[in-house]
């Protein structure tokens, strides 16, 4: 019998510490590092980094490694060599880029290419799912355990770690309750919880939509701005309440609320993506320069709810065929997609197109 945190809880652990500015030791068979997240890290614990007498590097994404004009030997990522009188500035200046345009030269940056990026890998992958800019300090640690022990770390097996990364995490329903709404009284809310201490995402089901036909549903993504601010910049809430509507005019439906703000970035990064766009930067290039995808949600969540509340076949109020491909490959049917084009405005137009255009949204 063991009270001790499993490898789930462990990384759930790791990305609050790293919210914090707490750093994390990773470890494989082979080699071991010292984790801390760029974003939230402050002069004392670079100082106390430095104290160690080793090197640091920063590991970031190829697409930011792009922007700087830095080599990513390592193909997705690149470890950038940290020069020994970098200050906090530096190592901020490079992990966001919310300054580039004022301080546009931060190089030239010198980036390793011997050596194994594993652990810098994994470590991009845990700053990332901790909603904090992709960029992470890394040191090489020669005795992790004895180090963790000594500092009270955070210590992650790293090859069971990445593997188990790569899996969405099992949800399981929390309650459910009736809530009469504006376009239906027969509403219903259903709260499901991750497994991995992440956010929970909710359901509102409208009626009682039968279970062996396909049911009119939304995937929706949370949108603070859009779905409760009513902000110009995108089409989320009329999406919102018109998927809802709908659902209320047919007398059934299934709406998913994912807390994936930002195509799953969360909204800090979104406002550092805003903040981008208003440089003259699209959506999508907003988001690389930023060093994350187009798109970093994940739809299996929404398959695994639809699964769990009985539901096999949809009928789905969407634009985006990348919604539907997921839906069919978590062995969701989609017998129909029905669109919803609501909510263009001339803030938003621009937006809009470079859906379309870049990421194959449907007009
Ligand atoms: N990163 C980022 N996220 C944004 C931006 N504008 C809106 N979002 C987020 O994008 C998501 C909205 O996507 P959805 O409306 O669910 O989905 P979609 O991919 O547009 O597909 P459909 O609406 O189903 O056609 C929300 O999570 C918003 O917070 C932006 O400029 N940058
Ligand atoms: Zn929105």
């Amino acid at each position: 019998m063991t009270l001790a945190p499993d490898l789930i809880e462990t990384l759930a652990r790791a990305r609050a510490d790293l919210r914090m500015g707490v750093p994390v030791v990773l470890q494989n068979e082979c080699e071991a590092a010292l984790v801390l997240a760029a974003e939230t890290l402050d002069a004392q614990r670079l100082a106390d980094l430095r104290a160690l007498g080793q090197q640091p590097v920063l590991a970031i994404s190829a697409r930011r490694a792009q922007t700087l004009k830095a080599r990513a030997y390592d193909g997705d990522l690149a470890r950038v060599i940290v020069p020994p009188d970098a200050s906090l500035s530096w190592v901020l200046g490079v992990a966001d880029p919310a300054d580039d345009l004022k301080t546009p030269m931060k190089g030239p940056l010198m980036t390793a290419r011997d050596g194994s990026a594993d652990l810098h890998r994994l470590a991009l992958d845990l700053v990332k799912s901790a909603r904090l800019l992709p960029a992470a300090l890394m040191l090489d640690l020669t005795a992790p355990e004895a180090f963790a022990e000594a500092h009270h770390l955070t210590r992650i097996p790293g090859v069971e770690a990445a593997a188990l990364m790569s899996r969405s995490s099992p949800l399981d329903p929390v309650v459910s309750a009736r809530l009469p709404l504006a376009v239906s009284e027969a509403g219903r809310l259903h709260i499901f919880r991750p497994e991995d201490g992440g956010e929970e995402h909710y359901a509102i089901e409208i009626g009682q939509p039968r279970r062996d036909a396909p049911v009119l549903a939304r995937l929706h993504s949370a949108c603070f701005t859009g779905d409760l601010m009513g902000s110009l910049k995108c089409d989320c809430g009329p999406q919102l309440r018109g998927a809802l509507a709908q659902m209320g005019a047919e007398g059934a439906g299934v709406l998913l609320y994912l807390n994936q703000e930002g195509r799953g970035i969360g909204l800090a990064n979104k406002m550092r993506a805003y903040s981008l766009q208003d440089q003259g930067f699209d959506t999508v290039e907003a988001n690389h320069r930023l060093g994350f995808e187009d798109d970093e949600r994940d739809f299996r969540i929404g398959a695994d709810i639809l699964k769990r509340m009985g539901f096999s076949s949809v009928r789905l109020l969407t634009n985006n065929p990348g919604k539907i491909a997921m839906m069919e490959q978590c062995g969701v049917t989609v017998s129909e997609r029905v669109p919803l084009k609501v909510g263009e405005n001339s803030h938003n137009r621009a937006y809009l197109a470079t859906k379309a255009a870049k990421s194959g949204h449907l007009l």
